[in-house]
């Protein structure tokens, strides 16, 4: 992976091409054919080639000596079966405005082609861009470290790279690769794509959401406003050709055959039940007694990995045979951070040669064990790699639209998906695959993966569609057109979190919402963190759920690890629990953060990067304008702050929440479905509403992060959402009915409470009570909102809570009661004068002792929350009294 070119100090001076370095879009071109698959525009004739084989040998970008590296690599990129195809492609290029091009694995495509239409011109002297996409963000890094170093240039200049979190590239930049997800999220800021004169959709098999919604894109653009200027390439090893051709209106296709080192493929003769002790146990034998080389292996996840690398480092110490080759069992996961992910691109351990018993000398290789999900399915090169180990599955997304659940399911790869496996060993010298399945299991797999827009909850997509300019989401052209079940409850969930709506455009929190890297559910409780005033712990949480599970549960350390993890524990919530971690983790010092996640049992990797990702968001935060430092200290007033962040989580995650049946078994709330809590959750207190991040589909259905929560918060977060007219008849209906009541009488109340105090303040309490109840007490109101300092802050406070527009409806109902209720309230009003007259305090304590008698729900914490804001503002304010005085005092000596 890393370059042995020699570093630049200097940066070298541009051409004269270079001077145009910042990519703007062609306006003017005139367009001689319009028609698909015959293009020639006044572009095509300006062409300004690149030649990388001139005789002085001096680069012709860098315009400096090629290094040694470089012919070296030639040499070898001359072999490759892509390069006897070049004038070929280079033709139907110029030709065409899409070309469909497959060929074997290691063939050459993701790593020349780019470089060809570099070569070709297509730059148009540093005007434009060439991008080629990938589904997996270490496939494009990699790829683009090798490309880099090929055409001997630094990554990040003319060569480089974007992936989610990591832009590696500059206005120098003539061929970028970046995952489809990116180049989606590039379309979203400029719809035409501007920058690019072609675009490579690579690893097409794939049918990844991102992917299948740019063919769609692309083909729109190839017929309206890039029809002039754009060219389109779609590669794989394993696609059905046929179904792009005809797709992009008969593109031609081109197969470039043949492979550099062949792979022998090794099946079972019967099935293997336990997957993964099948790979320990190939595992060891290859290591006991196969030649040398690499071990690649694929499993479907983190945490069966991490189990699998300490079950083969065991096995292998354990091993019978006397002496071994040295070894290294490397993890290699999306969830890794790059210099993780770096260590399986990294040397094998040495050999060692030892002395047999018979005084024969004998070798004993040093091997590097891979154990990887499938990001290393696809593009991949490592080095040294002769043997891959192939279970046969991988974990896939499966989104029920009825239920409204996706989960990630073990499932059986497709044919495709085994032969790219394959495709891994191979490409640097010969290699062997092992399928741990039979012969007769592979023919029966499926032909192609399927697309996962098929198969996933589109609601995180479709806002970012929107926002790309694609207005009539039912009629766009699908590759494969998802079902309408799926479009329609991706409108739905959009609509009810408030990113679209009535028309289903795209609202104000709906451009919010597509401006974060995340599923909408998450950026609207960042959004909404700033009128909670807990921007900081939501960031932290969100971060935190943006990574694999941090906690680390070894087989042999059970009880210590479990232990461990007690300290973090909030009882009501896994949320608050993670943000306990990141919070602890965060007050050790740098070089001792090691040590501290090795003895609480939590993962490194993890931690680092929740805190990158953490980074991130706080910068698309603060640059859209909506963080607000939390004003709360979470140490010194964690109840509250606590309160106000379960509030926010509704606020994203208000339709995934379920009531209580038994104890740890609920119901989940729109949909019905019996779930269990997770057997691993923090929580201990099971209460009637719970929310959760994840639904787990095993052999039962479980929820995965959850926190405890108020019902009333639902009604009162999400009043469309949870209006009991949508609900049929059952336990849910009659809870929500309830909390529709009590809120109705709690906001009564509270009403009530308000116009006491008014009453009190004047004297005048009948009038008042008169002139609300017309509703003509509005002005005076205000008038005396202005006298009473407390009252604007009680009321500041609850506007937070409450959504917009929420309150007037709220008064309205109220106003309407008031008059019905005359009665009942001037007798009321007389006991209240009585109380007055008891004093103050007595008073005071109690209003609370009703309200939390009366009122379990909402009102009680919002008043917690205003008493709790008026305690600490009086604080506030003695403190910083005291700090003037002591100033002045100060100055005086
Ligand atoms: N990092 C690397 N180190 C050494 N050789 C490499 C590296 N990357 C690529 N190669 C060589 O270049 C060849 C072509 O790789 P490339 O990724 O372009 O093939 P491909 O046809 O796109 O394969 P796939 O379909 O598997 O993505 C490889 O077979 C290998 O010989």
């Amino acid at each position: 992976m890393e370059s042995n070119k020699p570093k630049k100090k200097k940066k070298r001076t541009n051409s004269k091409t270079k001077k145009q370095t910042k990519p703007t879009p062609k306006t003017e071109t005139k367009q001689e054919k319009s028609e698909w698959g015959k293009t020639k525009t006044e572009q095509q004739e300006k062409l300004e080639p690149i030649n990388f084989q001139n005789k002085d040998k001096i680069h012709p970008l860098t315009k400096q000596k090629f290094s040694k590296n470089y012919f070296e690599i030639l040499e070898t990129r001359e072999q490759l079966p892509i390069t006897a195809q070049k004038e070929n492609f280079v033709k139907l290029l110029e030709e065409n405005q899409v070309i469909i091009l497959t060929g074997e694995t290691g063939s050459g495509k993701t790593t020349q082609i780019p470089q060809y239409i570099l070569e070709a011109g297509y730059s148009y002297g540093g005007k434009y861009r060439i991008c080629c996409t990938q589904p997996r963000r270490v496939a494009a890094l990699s790829v683009a470290t090798r490309v880099s170093e090929e055409m001997d240039v630094e990554l990040g200049s003319e060569v480089g790279y974007t992936i989610r979190f990591e832009d590696k590239s500059s206005p120098e930049t003539l061929v970028k690769y970046l995952t489809d997800g990116m180049l989606l999220r590039e379309a979203m800021i400029d719809n035409n794509l501007s920058q690019y004169s072609v675009i490579i959709i690579d690893e097409a098999h794939e049918r990844t959401i991102s992917t299948d919604i740019l063919f769609g894109l692309l083909k729109q653009l190839l017929t309206t406003t890039r029809k002039d200027d754009l060219k389109v390439i779609v590669m794989s090893a394993t696609i059905e050709h046929k179904l792009f051709q005809e797709y992009f209106n008969n593109a031609p296709h081109l197969d470039v055959t043949g492979r550099v080192y062949p792979v022998d493929i090794f099946y079972l003769e019967e099935g293997e039940n336990d997957y993964v002790s099948g790979v320990i146990k190939t595992s060891v034998e290859i290591h006991l007694s196969e030649p040398k080389g690499d071990v690649l292996i694929f499993l479907t996840g983190q945490e069966e990995i991490e189990d699998c690398c300490e079950r083969l480092y065991w096995r292998l110490c354990d091993s019978k045979s006397s002496e071994i080759g040295e070894f290294e069992i490397i993890p290699l996961y999306a969830a890794l951070p790059y210099y993780e992910q770096k260590k399986a691109f990294m040397p094998t351990p040495d050999d060692k040669i030892t002395t047999l018993q018979n005084g024969e000398k004998k070798t004993l290789y040093g091997r590097k064990f891979i154990i990887a999900t499938n990001i290393a399915e696809t593009s991949l090169t490592i080095q040294g790699i002769v043997y891959v180990i192939d279970p046969g599955f991988s974990k896939q997304k499966v989104f029920d639209p009825k239920k409204r659940v996706e989960s990630l399911l073990v499932s059986p790869i497709s044919r495709a998906s085994a032969n790219q496996r394959k495709g891994r060993a191979g490409r640097t010298q010969s290699g062997k695959c092992f399928r741990l399945y039979t012969k007769k299991t592979f023919e029966q797999l499926e032909r192609q993966t399927i697309p996962e827009l098929l198969r996933s909850n589109l609601g995180p997509v479709l806002l970012n569609m929107k926002k790309m300019g694609i207005i009539n989401l039912l009629m766009f052209d699908y590759l494969s057109p998802p079902s309408i079940d799926l479009l329609v409850r991706a409108l739905e969930t959009n609509h009810y979190l408030g990113g679209l709506d009535e028309d289903g455009e795209l609202t104000e929190l709906g451009h919010q919402i597509s401006s974060f890297p995340l599923d909408p559910q998450l950026a609207k409780m960042l959004i909404k963190s700033q009128q909670y005033d807990c921007c900081d712990e939501i960031l932290t949480i969100v971060a935190m759920l943006s990574t694999p599970n941090c906690f680390i549960r070894p087989r042999k350390r059970r009880k210590q690890a479990d232990q461990a993890r007690a300290r973090f524990i909030d009882c009501n919530s896994d949320h608050l629990t993670l943000l306990n971690v990141y919070n602890e983790y965060f007050t050790i010092q740098k070089n001792q953060k090691n040590q501290w996640c090795k003895q609480n049992f939590i993962n490194n990797r993890t931690m680092y990067q929740a805190v990158n990702i953490r980074k991130q968001l706080f910068n698309i935060l603060r640059r859209l304008d909506l963080y607000r430092k939390s004003y709360n200290d979470y140490s010194k007033n964690q109840s509250l702050i606590e309160l106000k962040i379960k509030k926010c989580l509704v606020e994203g995650f208000f339709m995934q929440t379920a009531y209580k049946l038994k104890r740890k078994k609920y119901l989940i709330v729109r949909d019905k479905q019996q779930v269990l809590v997770y057997p691993g959750s923090s929580i201990q207190f099971f209460r009637d509403w719970i929310l959760f991040h994840e639904f787990v589909l095993t052999e039962r259905n479980y929820i995965r992060t959850c926190t405890s929560i108020e019902g009333q918060w639902l009604v009162d977060i999400a009043p469309h959402y949870y209006e009991t007219s949508k609900f049929s008849n059952g336990r849910v209906k009659s809870a929500l009915e309830s909390l529709h009541r009590q809120r109705k009488s709690a906001m009564e109340k509270f009403k009530k409470k308000k116009m006491k105090k008014g009453e009190n303040a004047t004297g005048k309490e009948t009038e008042k009570e008169t002139e609300m109840g017309k509703g003509k007490g509005k002005e005076k109101k205000k008038k005396k909102k202005k006298k009473s300092k407390k009252e604007k802050k009680k009321e500041n406070v609850k506007e937070n809570v409450k959504e917009n527009g929420k309150e007037k409806e709220k008064e309205k109902e109220n106003t309407k009661e008031v008059k019905k209720n005359k009665k009942k309230k001037n007798k009321k009003e007389n006991k209240n004068k009585e109380k007055k007259k008891s004093g103050k305090k007595n008073k005071k304590k109690k209003k609370r002792k009703k309200t939390s008698g009366e009122i379990k729900n909402l009102l009680s914490n919002e008043n917690k929350i205003i008493n709790n804001d008026e305690d600490n503002s009086r604080k506030r304010k003695k403190k910083t009294k005291k700090k003037k005085k002591e100033k002045k005092k100060t100055k005086e000596k």
